[in-house]
């Protein structure tokens, strides 16, 4: 076997170590570093289970760009892109620098973002943790031992959890810190071991590339069917990317992050990372069978230490407990990691205030009005007494990870669609008969959601009878076959009929008070394609 361990090394890079690196070692050499450093603990049948301790999902807020010649007008600067001075990068870089050269040892993955030649991105991956580099080794594409040959990174992360910002000396909100810098190509993230934020700076590098490249970067899953039919299913976390992407009947091409070029939809990654709070072996038999693996990494899962069962139903970790497996171990995955371009677009949402129906179909004004506003909601929090759902707007049903403006992700969707050939839907896979904050009232069975979701991309709704949502104007199917007709209307499935419509009035009110900022960025059409206010 050649050598794994590359000739531009880290010294090359200017960072000063003296630890024992670790270079491209592969899963059974992880998991033993893994566990005989007690960074975790294997499962009855073989995965790998951590913890992650305070943080157990992304630190949205504690992510920063470093605002300068490169970034300052091709970034969106605003609420959710926020900038840090070069200056405060270069305290950081010190000071991230001097916390590494204090290891004695340290994991180094060389990987792809991307899966495609013309269209990935090299990335070094520097952790002290050696789950995390089994984690970034999973969640990206691994190099074969001749493209490992003369690897010279384009990005590099480091990612050192035991690191502590200090807000006075570096600009940053907290202890926890993401700052990304373009210029220098250098992607520093300390203060946290939630895994998730290393998969999602790459996709922050690609969004920020690939729109001059002609492709269209997206926060979405795909997968193709029986006729080599691609879908694509947009969405923010939660929303089901991942769960309904696994699907027997169709061949996956990725969970998460895809790009869609004149030729293909391909995917980003080279793994997945499946929620597995409450997974039910019935309903997503791929991804249950996942943790049953080695070379699984499952963080904030319960685990007996005894008998080393899992409980996925126990949220005392995390409600956000999460299993990484490399794509390959759900069983009709695509080998190219590709598919045609798509046939059908699917922006998911999860509806809190059970609104939305479960299924409507588009026009290619409405795709873009909804594609722009991103939305979906969530039960504000288990506090006693929260009563009203909370909506989240998160534009490209990504805002976090899109360094663009918005309009330049619109047009490249806007482009697709005028191409025709295309149909866009809005799935709701959230609450119906009431506000999710209601009694008894529950998420759409994912079964249905599968079913109606089958029914639009083997083309049998087209024949279908539809109805207009007298709130959002688009259309929705009256009867789908293996669903209960009651699911599809909305209004009728609430017991008090005034009450869905002043909740769906307070809905529409939040769609056009978001909206707001891309009226100018958009033509009529689009602008027409809002929620009506009664
Ligand atoms: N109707 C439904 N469709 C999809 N997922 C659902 C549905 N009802 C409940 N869920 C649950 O919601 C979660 C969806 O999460 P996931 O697929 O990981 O979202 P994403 O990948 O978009 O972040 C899963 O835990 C899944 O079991
Ligand atoms: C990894 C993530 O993606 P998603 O929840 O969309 O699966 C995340 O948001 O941290
Ligand atoms: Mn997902």
């Amino acid at each position: 076997m050649t050598s794994r361990i590359p000739t531009h090394g880290l010294a090359t890079q200017g960072f000063d170590v003296s630890a024992d690196i670790h270079w491209n070692l592969i899963t059974p050499q992880l998991v033993e570093q893994a566990l005989s450093r007690g960074e975790g603990i294997l499962a009855k049948d073989g995965p790998l289970v951590v913890k992650t301790g305070k943080h157990t999902g992304r630190s949205a807020n504690d992510k920063f760009i470093v605002r300068d010649a490169e970034t300052e007008e091709t970034v969106w600067w605003g609420k959710t892109n926020k900038g840090m001075t070069p200056e405060q990068f270069a305290t950081l870089k010190t000071d991230f620098l001097a916390h590494l050269a204090t290891k004695d040892t340290l994991f180094v993955q060389d990987l792809f973002g991307g899966s495609q030649p013309a269209y990935r991105v090299k990335v070094r991956v520097i952790n002290e943790l050696a789950w995390h580099n089994q984690f970034i080794r999973t969640l990206l594409v691994r190099p074969d031992a001749s493209e490992l040959e003369g690897f010279v990174p384009e990005f590099t992360i480091i990612d050192l959890p035991t690191f502590a910002a200090d807000p006075e000396r570096h600009g940053t909100r907290s202890e926890t810190v993401i700052a990304v810098n373009f210029t220098e190509k250098l992607i520093l993230i300390g203060g946290t071991k939630y895994a998730g934020e290393m998969k999602k700076s790459v996709f922050g590098i690609l969004n920020y590339k690939l729109p001059a490249q002609g492709v269209m970067p997206m926060h979405c899953s795909a997968n193709i069917g029986p006729n080599g039919d691609t879908a694509v299913f947009f969405g923010l976390s939660g929303t089901g990317k991942t769960t309904l992407s696994a699907d027997a009947s169709r061949t996956l091409i990725g969970d998460d992050e895809h790009g869609w070029s004149d030729q293909a939809v391909f995917n980003f990654e080279g793994g997945c990372y499946a929620k597995m709070i409450n997974l039910s072996a019935e309903a997503e038999p791929e991804i249950f069978a996942t943790t049953k693996r080695f070379g699984t990494v499952l963080e904030n899962v319960v685990i007996d230490e005894t008998t080393r069962e899992l409980d996925l139903d126990d949220n005392s970790l995390a409600e956000n407990s999460r299993g990484s497996y490399p794509i390959e171990f759900i069983p009709n995955a695509s080998k190219d990691n590709l598919g045609p371009v798509p046939k059908n677009i699917i922006f998911l949402t999860a509806d809190a205030y059970g609104v939305l129906p479960p299924i409507a179909k588009l026009t290619p004004d409405q795709a873009m009005y909804h594609f722009l506003s991103g939305y979906t909601a969530r039960v504000a929090g288990t506090e006693i007494g929260v009563t009203e759902p909370s909506a989240t707007f998160s534009t490209c049903f990504g805002a976090p990870f899109m360094p663009r403006h918005p309009s330049i992700y619109g047009n490249l969707l806007k482009e697709r669609i005028a191409k025709g050939g295309v149909d866009c839907w809005l799935v709701n896979t959230g609450w119906s008969g009431g506000k999710a904050t209601m009694p008894g009232i529950k998420r759409m069975p994912i079964k249905a959601t599968r079913a109606l979701l089958n029914a639009a991309l083997d083309g049998s709704l087209k024949d279908a009878e539809f109805t207009k949502d007298p709130n959002f104007g688009f259309e929705v199917p009256v009867a789908v076959a293996g669903v209960d007709s009651k699911l599809l209307d909305p209004r009728g499935s609430w017991a008090d009929a005034a009450e869905y419509d002043k909740t769906a009035q307070t809905l529409v009110g939040q769609f056009i008070e978001n909206f707001a900022q891309f009226e100018d960025h958009v033509d009529v059409g689009v602008r027409e394609a809002a929620p009506k206010a009664a």
